[in-house]
């Protein structure tokens, strides 16, 4: 088994879950970035990671799955070991991760009512939008989009049923449960198993959700930075917000300010809609 095929979860190696299928440039509203597919190994699902900063051709092959970025071997030639933002990719040295300042890194479960119809229920599709910006202004910078974390994975069906007993007093995490699932069924080892297929062992993570920092470092992917991705409250998701504050420990300081009177707010927002 090559090395790019072992992941690496608090220093115990373990098979890595996720197969390189595909590397493509996309151009985007948000800026030209590098699509790399994945196949999940142990369910099935096809995943993607857009990465700002790189070319194809600093990457290299995309074939499949016996390479990471730049040669991709892990420790060898990933996103730490190039210089992403200038393009060039030194491979061969052993892999550092992002440096000292670590990659900025949103990962992302998947929302179709929010990302793709801007439902107003959540604010995921305005934290998408956010991210993008934030990456591209950076200039480097990694966004995995996890599919099957739909409804926090409780899957397209059971959101929306939660969103009903929502919609009939219950809160978010009420409603999961008389659903009969976890208030959180997400799991996060195949974002670990990207990253570090990526190189990537090092992250400031875009995210107001210190229980998904906490997921990612279980295993092995070291969150230097929590970084705000707060968006404008609004009439109809404020009490979602709060209930994510209150019950799910999310750090939303803002739910209770206006921008007026928190200036720094409207930086946090890193391109996020308008406040209105
Ligand atoms: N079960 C359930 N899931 C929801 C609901 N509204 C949105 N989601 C899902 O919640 C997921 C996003 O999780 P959140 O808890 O909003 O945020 P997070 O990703 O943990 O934290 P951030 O990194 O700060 O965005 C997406 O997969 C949405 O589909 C809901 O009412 N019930
Ligand atoms: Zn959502």
């Amino acid at each position: 088994m090559a090395e790019s095929d072992w992941t690496f979860d608090g220093g115990q190696a373990r098979p890595s879950g996720v197969e390189r299928m595909v590397n493509v440039q996309l151009s985007t509203v948000y800026g030209d970035f590098l699509a790399v597919g994945y196949l999940d190994r142990n369910r099935g699902d096809e995943q993607m990671a857009l990465i700002y900063g790189v070319t194809e051709g600093d990457i290299g092959h995309s074939d499949i799955g016996d390479g990471g970025i730049g040669d991709g071997d892990i420790g060898d030639g990933g996103i730490g070991d190039g210089d992403i933002g200038g393009g060039e990719l030194v491979q061969g040295g052993p892999c550092d991760g992002v440096g000292g300042d670590g990659m900025l890194t949103r990962v992302h479960s998947e929302c179709l009512t929010g990302d793709a119809f801007g439902s107003k229920h959540c604010e995921c599709g305005e934290q998408l939008s956010a991210a993008l910006h934030a990456i591209a202004s950076e200039g480097r910078g990694v966004l995995l989009y996890l599919r099957g974390h739909e409804g926090r994975g409780i899957g397209l069906l059971g959101k929306l049923r939660a969103m009903k007993l929502q919609q009939e007093g219950l809160d978010t995490v009420e409603a999961n449960l008389a659903l009969g699932f976890p208030a959180d069924a997400r799991d996060y080892e195949v974002a670990a198993d990207i990253l570090h297929d990526l190189g990537v062992r090092s992250v400031r993570l875009l995210s107001n959700n210190p229980r998904k920092s906490e997921a990612l470092m279980r295993h092995g992917i070291k969150v230097t930075e929590q970084v705000p991705l707060l968006t404008p409250p609004r009439p109809e998701n404020i009490t979602y917000l709060r209930t994510k504050r209150e019950r799910l420990d999310h750090h939303l300081p803002h739910l209770d300010r206006g921008p007026d009177r928190d200036p720094e707010l409207a930086m946090d927002l890193h391109g996020a809609a308008d406040w209105s």
